[in-house]
């Protein structure tokens, strides 16, 4: 397999820390391919763009690839997160979980999130006012941030109106020591723990707190804690019924067949929370905010964009329909992500020998996705530096192979936040861009200078200015 040659003790790490993983990657696909050896240590590590080989890898053949390794050695409520699990464990979860995603569940969840997106647009409104320069990324992180708190935790963090600042504070920890998941699994594997014991104290005992008072349903509200518990309380309605219809022999053989668990502990439900919050706190506000570097950047764009919010939501309520009825802004949002996706690389392990086209890898091989070069391939994306919305009418997308872009990954282990993700996004938007016009100013950096990091990102912030908009 083509691919550099072995480098001791440090393998390919020095580059990476010294290029950055997007230029790393850019580089490699260029000089050698599609399909890339490699070795980390003593494991091979492929790392692989073709698109037909991707498709076995991801979807075809997942039942091999069931399982990623970038968070592996992560210790504490972590390893019961999704992003972690493993094998049936992780099958077990994610079944349970996915319902929490369905469109009847965020529509429930809506409400939540349109009282935040309220408070959004008003401090860009305040921004406008004040005729300030600002970095559009610090906002949208309180705007991500409040999001996920309310919707998924059930608690509120109110950063954006600088309330409830330690629990705020204690929540970002939790982020910023995961940042490098590659440094995160490397002291997890050592014993140490990447996240502070206050943070983590902090944090489950009111996450517990809720989870008692709403046991004891002194109040009730549509996050996914309480999706959890009104989901146990099915699960244990059912089981109660099945019981008494069937006679104890038959129970005792259901229990020693049945061994999938059906729902989550108190532990596993805080571990899934601190990894929603992990996965798409940065990854939602990245692109909102390269999202609002295009507007300021390509106006015309932003009047087509602004068009169409005005002529499909006028002044009305912005609600969950009518969003999906925003095709020209879906192609812009489509296109930001293509050229910035902010996850730039993922995983999966073989769980077995395998043959990958013409090479036979051995179990415990690491399949790497590198994004960027999968997004930016100037075969498959005519001119990958213009920004063109336009390539994704759905005539333009039928003519591509589906493994050319990945944003959320591919297969049954995807992203399983994407529908959520895409929703909060679209709605700060429409509300943003009906009130306020995003401009250049002197601090914003054309093209955006991207970071080293795992997660993508831009090295000075993303600096705007922001003017009202006449009536
Ligand atoms: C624009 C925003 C987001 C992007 C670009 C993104 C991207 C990704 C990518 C590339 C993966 C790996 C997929 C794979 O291995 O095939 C992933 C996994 C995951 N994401 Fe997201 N994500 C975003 C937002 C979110 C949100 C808002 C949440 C939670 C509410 C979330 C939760 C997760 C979880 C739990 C996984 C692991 C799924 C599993 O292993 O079963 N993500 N995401």
């Amino acid at each position: 397999m083509p691919g550099p040659a072995p480098i001791p003790f440090v393998g390919e790490l020095c580059y990476i820390l010294c290029k950055g993983l997007i230029k790393y990657h850019i580089d490699l696909v260029h000089k050698y391919g599609k399909i890339i050896g490699i070795f980390d240590g003593k494991t091979p590590f492929i790392v692989l763009s073709d698109p037909n080989l991707l498709r076995n890898v991801l979807i075809k053949d997942s039942n091999v690839f069931i399982n990623r390794r970038v968070l592996e050695g992560i210790s504490g409520p972590f390893e019961h997160g999704l992003l972690a699990l493993k094998d049936e464990q992780w099958k077990n979860a994610r079944s349970i979980i996915s319902p929490t995603f369905s469109t009847a569940k965020l529509k429930a969840m809506y409400g939540l999130m349109n009282e935040i997106s309220d408070m959004y647009y008003k401090r860009l409104l305040e921004y406008a006012d004040k005729q300030e320069i600002f970095d559009i990324k610090l906002l949208n992180g309180q705007y991500t941030l409040d999001i996920i708190a309310s919707c998924l935790f059930g608690i509120g963090t109110n950063s954006l109106q600088h309330a409830n600042v330690t629990l705020t504070n204690h929540l970002k920890k939790f982020f910023n020591r995961v940042i490098s998941p590659r440094l995160a699994s490397y002291f997890g594997k050592k014993g140490y723990s990447m996240f502070p014991k206050d943070a983590i104290d902090y944090t489950t005992n009111l996450v517990n707190q809720i989870l008692a008072r709403r046991r004891q349903r002194l109040e009730r509200r549509n996050d996914f804690i309480q999706m959890m518990i009104d989901h146990e309380e099915e699960v244990n309605h059912e089981e109660n019924e099945i019981n008494q219809r069937t006679d104890k022999k038959e129970q005792q053989s259901q229990q020693q067949w049945g061994t999938l668990k059906k729902t989550l502990n108190d532990k596993e439900i805080f571990g899934q929370a601190l990894i929603f919050l992990v996965a798409g706190y940065e990854t939602t506000s990245i692109l909102m905010s390269c999202f609002f570097y295009v507007m300021a950047t390509e106006p015309v764009i932003q009047e087509k964009v602004y068009e169409e919010i005005r002529q499909e939501l006028g002044d009305d309520e912005v609600t969950h329909e009518k969003l999906n009825q925003l095709s020209y802004l879906d192609m812009v949002i489509s296109e930001t992500l293509r050229m910035y996706p902010p996850g730039i690389t993922f995983d999966r392990v073989a769980s077995c020998d395998y043959q990958l086209g013409n090479y036979h890898i051995p179990k415990g091989s690491i399949i790497n996705v590198p994004v960027y070069p999968i997004h930016h391939d100037p075969n498959v994306w005519p001119d990958p530096e213009k920004f063109i919305p336009e390539r994704f009418l759905p005539a333009e997308k039928a003519k591509r192979h589906p493994m050319a872009y990945l944003p959320f990954g591919d297969g049954p282990r995807n992203c399983i936040g994407m529908r959520f993700a895409l929703l909060e996004a679209k709605l700060g938007i429409a509300k943003a861009l009906r009130v306020v016009e995003f401009q250049k100013c002197e601090k914003t950096q054309v093209p955006l200078q991207l970071g080293k990091l795992e997660i993508l990102n831009s090295k000075n912030g993303i600096w705007v200015r922001v003017v009202r908009r006449s009536q």
